[in-house]
C-alpha cells in the first residue's frame, strides 16, 4: 500500500561507511537533480509508484487532539490537578490513537515563530550559487541538497532539504549554518533552546501520561543524545498528483516536533489504512512520536507513518527536529509499560538507526525487524 523509508536523519550515522559504495547512485542523484531543476519538471525518477496520489481534497481532515502544554507544567495557579490530569489524558489518547497532535500553550510567540520561518524562506529563496556554500558533501548529510539516493529505483521527493546537526554541542558544522542572513545562526541557536525546553517537558508528560515516573524516558536519551534541525522546502510542482513533496515514512526519532509552514498544507498522517490532511493551527508545533518511543513505550505510543503531498502553486516551507537517544544506550520497553495483558513487544536494541538502515536496504520495517 506505502512503503516507509527510514527518515532520512538516521542515515547520518551510516554515512561514513557507506558513502564510498554509493558513487554511482550519487551521480545519478546529480543529474537526476540537474534535470530536473533544468526543466523545473519532475523527471521520471520522481513518480510515486502505482499512480497517481489523487487531488489532496479527496483526503479527510485529521482531527488529531490540540494539546496546551502549559496545562502539563507542575500545577501551579495556572490549573487544577484536574485539568492537568484531563490534559494528560488528552495526550495519551492523542499519541495512542494517532501518534501526534498539535501543541499549543508551549509559551513561544508566535512572533518569534513566524521570524523564524522568515529565514528560513530566505534561505531557500537565495540564488543557486549561494546555497551551494552550504551543500551537503556526498560524503556527509549535513547541509544542503535532496537526500541521498541509495538505489536507482528509491523514488525522489520533490523537495530539497537543509540538515544541521544541533546536539551533541561538538557534531554542529557551524560553517553549514547560513550566514546569508544576519540573524540565520542566532535564531536558529534560540529555536534550538526552546525546542529543547518543550522536548524534555513533553518526555515527562509522556511517562506521568503512563503513571510511570517523569524520568523514566528523559534518562534513555543518554549523555550524547542526537538532535537535529531539518529545512524542509517543497517547490511547487506541475504534476502534483503524481509526486509527493516527502514519501511516506515514519520517523526514527524518540520524538519529533515540526513547524509547519503557515499558510500551505502538506503534511498527511496515517491512521487505520486512511491517510488524514494534517491541518495548520496558527502557533502550534505538530509533535509525533518516532519509533523508538514506540519501543520504550512498549507500543502503546505509535509511531505514525506520514508523507508530505506536492502542490501545484505555491511551495511550502517546513522545519523538523528530531530528538534521538545516544546510539550507545540501551533502548527497551519501559518496565511500567509491560504487564500480563501487554506483554514486551520489542527486543532490547542499541543503534536503532544502524537496524533501521539495514532494514531499508534489505527492504524491510525495522519495527517489525525489532519485535520479539
Ligand atoms: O514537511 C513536513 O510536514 C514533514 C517533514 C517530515 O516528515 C520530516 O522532515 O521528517
Ligand atoms: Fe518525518
Amino acid at each position: 500500500m506505502f512503503s516507509v523509508s527510514p527518515q532520512l536523519s538516521t542515515w547520518s550515522f551510516y554515512w561514513h561507511r557507506e558513502s564510498k559504495k554509493r558513487s554511482s547512485s550519487s551521480s545519478f542523484s546529480q543529474n537526476v537533480q540537474k534535470l530536473s531543476t533544468a526543466a523545473e519538471e519532475p523527471v521520471p525518477a520522481y513518480f510515486v509508484k502505482g499512480g497517481s496520489v489523487g487531488p489532496v481534497e479527496s483526503f479527510p481532515i485529521a482531527q488529531t487532539p490540540i494539546v496546551d502544554l502549559s496545562l502539563l507544567r507542575s500545577v501551579s495557579s495556572k490549573c487544577s490537578g484536574k485539568e492537568q490530569e484531563d490534559e494528560l489524558e488528552k495526550l495519551k489518547s492523542a499519541l495512542s490513537e494517532w501518534g501526534c497532535f498539535q501543541a499549543i500553550g508551549h509559551g513561544i510567540p508566535t512572533s518569534f515563530l513566524d521570524e523564524f520561518r522568515g529565514i528560513a524562506k530566505e534561505f531557500f529563496a537565495l540564488p543557486v550559487e549561494e546555497k551551494q556554500k552550504y551543500a551537503r558533501d556526498p560524503a556527509d548529510l549535513q547541509g544542503h541538497g535532496a537526500d541521498p539516493i541509495l538505489s536507482n529505483e528509491q523514488v525522489l521527493d520533490w523537495s530539497k532539504r537543509l540538515f544541521l546537526k544541533l546536539l551533541a554541542l561538538d557534531s554542529r558544522k557551524l560553517k553549514l549554518w547560513p550566514e546569508t542572513t544576519a540573524e540565520f545562526r542566532e535564531l536558529l541557536g534560540e529555536y534550538f533552546k526552546e525546542v529543547k525546553s518543550v522536548i524534555d517537558l513533553l518526555q515527562k508528560a509522556m511517562a506521568r501520561s503512563l503513571d510511570m515516573e517523569e524520568n523514566c524516558f528523559s534518562k534513555k536519551y543518554g549523555d550524547r543524545a542526537f538532535m537535529a534541525a531539518r529545512f524542509n522546502h517543497y517547490p511547487p510542482c506541475s504534476i502534483p498528483d503524481f509526486v509527493l513533496g516527502a514519501k511516506a515514512h515514519s520517523d526514527g526519532s524518540g520524538t519529533t516536533v515540526l513547524l509547519q509552514d503557515e499558510e500551505v498544507e502538506g503534511r498527511q498522517v496515517l491512521k487505520d489504512d486512511q491517510w488524514f490532511r494534517v491541518p495548520i493551527v496558527p502557533g502550534a508545533f505538530v509533535v509525533n512520536v518516532g519509533d523508538q518511543m514506540q519501543i520504550m513505550s512498549n507500543g502503546i505510543f505509535k509511531s505514525p507513518p506520514h508523507r508530505v503531498t506536492a502542490n501545484a502553486q505555491n511551495e511550502r516551507i517546513s522545519v523538523a527536529v528530531f530528538y534521538f537517544p545516544d546510539t550507545k544506550t540501551e533502548v527497551e520497553p519501559n518496565e511500567g509499560s509491560i504487564s500480563e495483558e501487554r506483554p514486551q513487544m520489542y527486543k532490547k536494541l542499541e543503534n536503532y538507526a544502524a537496524i533501521n538502515f539495514e532494514c531499508f536496504q534489505s527492504g524491510k520495517t525495522a519495527l517489525d525487524a525489532v519485535r520479539l
